[in-house]
């Protein structure tokens, strides 16, 4: 068997989830294969005694690698080995990253780097996956090419190697990466489908979209899911089939009286360990007539200290009741949904194992409300699987198509772009029915998600979000909230009527993000950009420099400036007056932006506009007086306007061009001055 090795550094856990996809691909494809976490560099695995390996690592902080990575890297980058210390390694690379961020694909790079400088020789194209546009575009692509790359070199070990020269190790690199910010697909994007012809008939048949008790009942138009597409006619390449590996069995034993959410599974982002919060306190701080509505949640929790100013509290959510319910009547499981089940491997699949965050003894309803993403985009094994549990032979052809080689545009546009998850898959296509053990096999777990910390000093921890709301699309089933979000107002809308006082437990834990802390010298200035709900971990870097200012008598302080913005002074200007208390000393400046009240020629509109009218002392706090930016809050829009406004101010203030302003800001960069803690 060919020796292949499989080495990941994840920082929240999707390269690792992507490894381990890699490696049960490897299994199936008949590799001799290992997997390992780049921490475990010299104690489970040798690198020195690796001769083809796979790495999938991510970025994390300011373009940083994730830190089970760090010390791997550390360790590869000492002056004292020698240029030819991996020349034995041949590799094969895909990053992941988020193009919203400064630096994009930072920790694989640097990975790369380290690799090429040691003499490893490349056999695949390194992919850099972008998680701010899709990272699949690029993740599925590289996949598919990585066997044959792999084929190729073992069948012939003087194989073509990619590259030759080491990268120059500078600053350079990032540079050009922050250049090349929109161009971050590096492989196999633009894969498109050949005699994919234009002409999609739009057939305007309406199926019904019922549940068999009624509960939701709406229609689906078979324009998007069910289209007759142009590849009726084509032969089409399917992706391997894998096999089912997991069973479900009656299960004998009492089922605890306690079950622990998602069976406490470890989440690799969080920095303590989970616990329950009580919610004592619910508002709402937007007025009706605002377009989002925001809440801000206070909350009693065990070790306060664990969640300070610029940290981020993790909820673990539960998906909706309803989609639950429909879900279990579609598949025909309502009898079985409450009863104790229990999880095994079958026999022929040796090296797989249950998915550890599964309870050893669970129900239905409990995994498909509290374990499973049963709103994740479908991938294209799950399609794969499907065509196996469709008996209708048109609607089996156009399952084949969505997951077929043939149909990547297909799969793009119909899948992707509309997130179709597996309850509007199996909505559209009638004849459909998965298994249990499919939905087992194939979902990806529900994550938590992640709030900033909205206060400092109190006993409770506060944090504030908005509901989000899916527009009723024809391809979903309608009036969507977001599924932490929908999840967490509905269970404190009695309290927020007042209808209910008890306090509520959820179940959270604490987070680190990325270095986002006020600055240990009060000297330091520092400028804080937070539209909307970025501002919310601002209230807890004020409320800590008010403590801060307060017990230090005496003392250098350096200027603190906020930025602000929102749609309406009158309906969404989130904690209007705590802000405005806070320009007695502790904030130098509040600049704030209404982006639809009526605006003269000279208010800002937004955030940037606000900056725009500072820009001379905006620039000199960000190139001569050493300030610390923070921006917070919207990554696609907000955030990289504001990074490009400011290097247009650099531009302006510092009479350079583009290109010379882009320089200086990375410089910026470099001495981790502006941190970034920003969501899609
Ligand atoms: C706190 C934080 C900081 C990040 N910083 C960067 C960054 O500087 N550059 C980048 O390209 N991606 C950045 N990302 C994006 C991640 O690399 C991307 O979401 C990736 O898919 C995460 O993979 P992982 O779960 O294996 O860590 C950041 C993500 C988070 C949550």
């Amino acid at each position: 068997k060919q020796k292949l090795t499989v080495l990941y550094g994840s920082q929240t856990g999707q390269a690792e989830e992507i490894a381990t996809q890699i490696h049960e691909d490897a299994v199936f494809n008949g590799y001799d294969v290992d997997l390992h976490c780049l921490k475990d560099a010299g104690k489970k695995f040798d690198i020195s005694q690796i001769t083809c390996a796979v790495f999938v690592c991510s970025t994390t902080g300011d373009g940083d690698p994730p830190e089970n990575a760090r010390k791997f890297l550390r360790t590869l980058s000492r002056k004292t080995l020698s240029k030819d210390h991996l020349s034995h390694l041949k590799y094969a690379l895909l990053g992941l990253g988020d193009s919203n961020y400064s630096t994009f694909c930072g920790g694989p790079k640097k990975l790369e780097r380290v690799l090429i400088n040691l003499g490893a020789k490349q056999i695949h194209h390194s992919g850099f996956a972008d998680d701010g546009t899709d990272m699949e575009l690029v993740v599925e692509p590289w996949l598919e090419e990585l066997w044959p790359a792999l084929k190729k070199y073992f069948s012939n070990q003087d194989c073509e190697i990619l590259n030759d020269k080491p990268e120059e190790n500078s600053t350079k690199d990032e540079n050009s990466d922050f250049a090349k910010l929109d161009k971050n697909v590096d492989c196999g994007q633009n894969k498109s489908v050949e005699n994919l012809s234009k002409e999609i008939k739009n057939i305007e048949i309406m199926v019904t979209y019922k549940s068999k008790n009624d509960i939701n009942t709406t229609t689906l138009q078979k324009s998007i899911l069910l289209q007759e597409s142009s590849l009726s006619l084509v032969e089409l390449t399917l992706p391997p089939l894998f096999p089912l590996y997991l069973e479900t069995f009656a299960s004998n034993e009492v089922r605890p009286a306690i079950q622990h959410y998602q069976n406490d599974c470890p989440f690799p982002i969080a920095s303590g360990s989970r616990t329950s919060g009580l919610i004592r306190k619910a508002s709402v701080l937007t007025r009706e007539d605002a377009v989002k509505r925001t809440i801000e949640i206070c909350m009693e929790v065990e070790n306060r200290e664990q969640y300070m100013p610029g940290d981020a509290i993790a909820v673990c959510c539960k998906n909706p009741a309803q989609e639950v319910e429909w879900l279990i009547n579609r598949l025909d499981l309502n009898e079985k949904a409450d009863e104790s089940l229990q999880l095994k491997v079958s026999v022929e699949a040796k090296k797989k194992s249950v998915p550890s965050f599964i309870p050893n003894i669970f129900t239905i309803r409990e995994v498909f409300t509290s374990c499973l993403d049963i709103r994740a985009v479908v991938k294209k094994p799950l399609l794969r699987c499907l065509v196996e549990f469709t008996s209708d032979p048109g609607e089996k052809r156009q399952l084949e198509e969505l997951c077929s080689r043939q149909g990547g545009d297909e799969y793009m546009k119909r899948i992707r772009e509309n997130f179709i998850s597996i309850i509007d898959i199996i909505a559209a296509f009638q004849s459909c029915k998965p298994t249990l053990e499919v939905l087992l096999q194939h979902l990806p777990r529900l994550q938590p998600r992640r709030y900033s910390v909205a206060n400092y000093g109190s006993e409770f921890i506060s944090f504030v979000f908005n509901v989000v709301h899916f527009p009723n699309e024809p391809s979903h089933l309608p009036d969507r909230k977001g599924i932490c979000t929908g999840y967490l107002e509905s269970l404190v809308e009695p309290m927020i009527k007042q209808k209910q006082v008890d306090p509520i437990s959820i179940s959270i834990f604490p987070t680190k993000s990325n270095d986002f802390a006020l600055p240990g010298n009060l000297k330091t200035p520092i400028v804080m950009i937070g539209p909307g709900t970025g501002v919310s971990p601002f209230i807890g870097f004020l409320q800590q420099r008010r403590e801060q200012i307060h017990s230090r008598t005496a003392c250098n302080i350096g200027p603190a400036w906020l930025f602000f913005g929102c749609r309406h002074k009158e309906r969404d200007f989130l904690f209007q007056s705590e802000l405005e208390s806070f320009i007695d000393g502790v904030l130098t400046k509040l600049c704030v932006a209404f982006s639809r009240d009526k605006v003269t020629e000279n208010e800002p509109k937004y955030v940037q506009d606000s900056l725009t009218l500072h820009k001379n002392d905006i620039v000199k706090l960000l190139l001569e007086d050493k300030a610390v930016f923070f921006v917070c809050g919207d990554a696609r829009n907000m955030a990289k306007d504001v990074r490009n406004c400011l290097i247009n101010l650099i531009a302006i203030e510092t009479n350079c061009d583009e290109d010379a302003a882009r320089e200086k800001f990375s410089v910026v960069l470099a001495e981790k001055r502006y941190k970034e803690d920003i969501w899609t």
